[in-house]
């Protein structure tokens, strides 16, 4: 079985719809889903706010690198054009972390980097994370660390930036993490 956690951004085009697009992609994989957040940008370029969520999914016929694929067959589906390393885009979606039958998968394969290096220093990406699950944990240089306190240790200012927004079609119920 592999379960992988899923972050998802848009800061071009109809952000929530894009978000959507993947939610319904893999709606028969979800076990848990994040409230959507609008997001300051992170990294030196300067652009739009994105809307960022997180899906923590399972699939036992899916392996890590399917979920990366995935990923990159929803980002075409939506025109997403590679034009700047973390410039704007109208779908990104990254994996965080992924594990195969209990066990977290660590690679360092420049194609899918697990669990994904710049994760823990993320707000859009750890404090959906943490609404989507309040126990999750992350593994780090430093060791497995919750991302409770992953989310404690973040700038308040990048943490306070990320703003849970109220969207009427975007449904949180799902299975739940077991
Ligand atoms: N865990 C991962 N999730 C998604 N892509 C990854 C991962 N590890 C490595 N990659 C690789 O990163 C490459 C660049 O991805 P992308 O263009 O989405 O980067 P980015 O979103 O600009 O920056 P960042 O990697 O910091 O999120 C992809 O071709 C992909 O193969
Ligand atoms: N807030 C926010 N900032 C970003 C995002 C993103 O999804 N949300 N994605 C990026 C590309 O990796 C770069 N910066």
């Amino acid at each position: 079985m592999s379960r992988a956690v899923l972050s998802i951004g848009s800061n071009m085009g109809d952000r929530l719809e894009l978000l959507m697009s993947v939610r319904d992609d893999v709606a028969d994989h979800l076990l848990a889903v994040s409230a959507v957040f609008s997001t300051p940008p992170w990294g030196p370029v300067p652009q739009d706010d994105f809307d960022n969520a997180v899906l923590v999914v399972d699939d036992p016929d899916r392996s890590p690198a399917d979920w990366l694929e995935t990923g990159f067959a929803l980002e075409r589906a939506a025109q997403r054009t590679r034009e700047r390393r973390w410039g704007p885009r109208t779908l990104d979606v990254d994996v965080i972390t992924a594990s195969v039958d209990g066990d977290v998968v660590v690679s360092d394969d420049p194609v899918l980097t697990l669990p994904h290096p710049r994760a823990h220093l993320r707000a859009f990406v750890l404090v959906p994370w943490l609404d989507a699950d309040p126990d999750a944990t992350l593994w780090t240089a430093d060791g497995v660390r919750a991302v409770t306190d992953l989310v404690a240790a973040l700038d308040p200012a990048d943490r306070d930036g990320v703003r849970r927004r109220e969207v009427g079609a975007w449904s949180t119920t799902v299975r739940g993490v077991s």
